[in-house]
Order: C-alpha cells, then sequence, then structure tokens
C-alpha cells in the first residue's frame, strides 16, 4: 500500500487522564520528533481555575488554542515536526488547531471513564484535579469521519499504542 503524506504536526487529544503527555512523548520518541505539552500554552488563569476545580469555558479555552495553532504554524513552516498533547475536545476548538491544514492530523485517545478515573486516581503532583473528568466527558465531541483522525484504544501498554499510532499512520519511509 502507498504511504501518506507525513504530516508536520501531530495532535494527541482527549479527555483529562486519556494519556495524551504519555503518548504523545513517547510517539514523539518513536517519531524523532519534538513533542510539546499543550498545557504550557495555557494563560496563568486557566491554570488557576482548574487547580481550583472549576472547568474552563469556550472563552477560557480560545486564546490557550490559538496560541497552539500558532505554534504548529512556526513549526511547520520552518519545516520541523512536533507531536502536540491538547485535549481539543470540542470539534470546534480542534478546527482551531487544524485550521484547514493537510500536515496537521488528529490523535484521539478513545478510553471508557471508569479506566481513566483509575489512572487519575493513582496520578501524583498535577494540578488537574479528577473531579474534573466527567465534566471533561460531558464536553467531549469524538471526531467524526470527515476529521481524519486515528483513534486509538488507551486500555494497552503504552508501547503499544504508539505501535497502533504509527501503524495508522502508514508514513512514507523518508
Ligand atoms: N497506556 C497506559 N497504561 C497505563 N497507564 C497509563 C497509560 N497511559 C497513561 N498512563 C498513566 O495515566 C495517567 C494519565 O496519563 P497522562 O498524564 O499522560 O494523561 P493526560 O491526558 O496528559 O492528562 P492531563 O490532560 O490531565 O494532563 C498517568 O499517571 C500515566 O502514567
Ligand atoms: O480543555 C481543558 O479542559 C483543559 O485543557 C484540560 O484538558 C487540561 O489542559 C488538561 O487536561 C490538564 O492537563
Amino acid at each position: 500500500m502507498v504511504g501518506s503524506k507525513t504530516p508536520c504536526a501531530l495532535v494527541v487529544m482527549g479527555v483529562s487522564g486519556s494519556g495524551k503527555s504519555t503518548i504523545a512523548d513517547h510517539l514523539a520518541g518513536r517519531l524523532g520528533w519534538r513533542y510539546e505539552d499543550g498545557d504550557r500554552f495555557h494563560p496563568p488563569g486557566n491554570v488557576a481555575k482548574m487547580s481550583a476545580g472549576h472547568p474552563l469555558t469556550d472563552e477560557d479555552r480560545w486564546p490557550w488554542l490559538q496560541a497552539i495553532a500558532d505554534e504548529i504554524d512556526r513549526v511547520c513552516t520552518s519545516g520541523a515536526h512536533v507531536v502536540i498533547a491538547c485535549s481539543a475536545l470540542k470539534r470546534a476548538y480542534r478546527d482551531v488547531l487544524v485550521h484547514g491544514r493537510d500536515d496537521v492530523r488528529i490523535v484521539f485517545l478513545d478510553g471508557m471513564q471508569d479506566l481513566i478515573a483509575a489512572r487519575l486516581a493513582a496520578r501524583k503532583g498535577h494540578f488537574m484535579p479528577p473531579g474534573l473528568l466527567a465534566s471533561q466527558f460531558g464536553t467531549l465531541e469524538r471526531p467524526g469521519s470527515n476529521e481524519r483522525p486515528i483513534i486509538v484504544s488507551i486500555d494497552a501498554p503504552v508501547e503499544a499504542i504508539v505501535d497502533d499510532i504509527v501503524s495508522q499512520l502508514n508514513l512514507v519511509p523518508q
């Protein structure tokens, strides 16, 4: 089979605790690309709000998403490649990130709420309270097929999930 055009950016999306940072970091290592944590682009007020147990609103999220979209443009224009972890829960959020580029692909980490809740309960030293998981699922709009998503089950070891993503990417050997 013919491989796919190599994207310049992969957006690893899903609810809090679905494994975005873990998978994006390992995937970047596998591909030899840069890893970015989307949380780095939050205005400080957003992190304070989530830390205090309050979900973000659309208004809180737009400047954050635009900053990530700007970073995607910067990386892609420079000819580099990046794997970015970003919740990107709604279609409108993903549209800001992708903004019509065919070299930006979405990777959706798909998992059941009880599995993710168990992983969050065991996670230490993160600002995001496990109590916000229900609101994350309430906000989540699963990517539709017209978004050309790569969808992987998170009910597997990290390296197996990375294998699944790389296989679905079907990249042309460089
Ligand atoms: N495939 C996996 N198997 C077992 N544990 C996992 C797996 N993927 C991630 N984890 C663990 O689950 C927890 C949540 O993962 P991670 O922090 O990467 O999620 P996240 O989506 O980036 O969360 P957030 O959006 O809140 O930052 C971590 O403790 C991580 O070590
Ligand atoms: O859109 C949101 O509600 C936020 O981005 C959260 O998803 C956090 O950034 C992240 O999950 C915690 O690391």
